[in-house]
């Protein structure tokens, strides 16, 4: 076995978990140390390369993740928001650093988080790629500048399986958009328009979203007032690029005590 850092992969049956195993695989700084599915999947028990249809990889799908984080140094999660909440605790009890990728996650959910973050290092971000953490630090800026007067609205793009919306992206940047503002995204948050809706509330914070075909997921943050419009956009046209960042959150963690962290941190902006 090499001295590199096991990392273990849930979900890996899913898009990013797939994405995840073979970036890790690849990447030559760390191993693929574990693979997991939910109970009951056809593939536990079978080499990961031959579920993928590929060569073998020498890793054994499991539904026992308490085996499997205790056997790794890292696990990245992007499954779902019960799963990663059991998750948790078990990377809390392994002292596995957490990287945490799922998204649609309830207010009280995101609380329930926190007390396994006092074992372990648990790093959470709806989008691991740099462009997207570079534009929540660009609509901060620009929310910063610029009054009420602004109209700020958020559309996002993506595949036509995800089920959550807004996406986690345009929820961060709301967020992003509401702290340059100096506003509560909760009080302000505006989705979901349908009928007669009335007039657009003034400082409200607007979300939309397409589904659609494959959009890997594209984000666009408009600052609209009269006469003039600002509209800061990231388009992902390959998950490869959440997964290279979650790699590097996971790298990361190692080196961090307990607590909770975001991609701002690993990035350093
Ligand atoms: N932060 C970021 O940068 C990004 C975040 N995401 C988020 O990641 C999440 C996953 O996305 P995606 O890969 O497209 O979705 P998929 O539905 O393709 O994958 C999710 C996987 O999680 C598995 N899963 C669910 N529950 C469990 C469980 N209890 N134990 C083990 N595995 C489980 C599912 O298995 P099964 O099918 O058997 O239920 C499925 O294989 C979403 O929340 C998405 O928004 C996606 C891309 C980037
Ligand atoms: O579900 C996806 O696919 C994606 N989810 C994340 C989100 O909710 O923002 C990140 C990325 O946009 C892809």
């Amino acid at each position: 076995m090499s001295d590199l850092p096991g990392i273990v992969v849930t979900g890996v049956s899913g898009r990013m978990g797939r994405m995840l195993a073979e970036v890790i695989t690849a990447s030559g700084k760390a191993r693929l140390a574990g693979a997991v599915v939910r109970s009951g999947h056809d593939w536990i028990g079978r080499d990961l390369g031959t579920c993928f249809g590929t060569a073998p990889m020498g890793v054994t799908v499991t539904d026992d993740p308490l085996t499997a984080f205790a056997g790794a140094k890292a696990v990245i999660d992007f499954t779902t928001p019960a799963a990663t909440l059991a998750f948790a605790k078990i990377a809390a009890q392994a002292r596995c650093v957490h990287v945490i990728g799922t998204t649609g996650f309830e207010k009280e959910q995101i609380e329930a988080l926190a007390p396994a973050s006092r074992h372990c290092a648990q790093i959470r971000a709806g989008n691991m790629s740099l462009g997207v953490n570079l534009l929540t630090v660009l609509t901060r800026k620009v929310a910063e500048a610029l009054d009420a007067e602004w109209d700020v609205e958020i559309v996002e793009a993506h595949h036509n399986r995800k089920v959550d919306a807004p996406s986690g992206t345009a929820l961060m940047l709301g967020e992003a958009a509401a702290a340059g503002r100096g506003i509560s995204l909760e009080e302000n948050r505006e989705s979901g328009r349908d009928g007669i809706t009335g007039a657009r509330k003034p400082g409200a914070i607007g979300f939309s979203s397409i589904r659609g075909g494959d959009i890997v997921g594209e984000h666009d943050v408009i600052f609209a007032t009269a006469g003039e419009r600002i509209v800061l956009r990231h388009i992902a046209t390959d998950r490869a690029i959440f997964a290279r960042g979650a790699l590097k959150a996971a790298l990361w963690g190692l080196d961090r005590k307990p607590g909770q962290y975001d991609m701002m941190d690993v990035l350093g902006l």
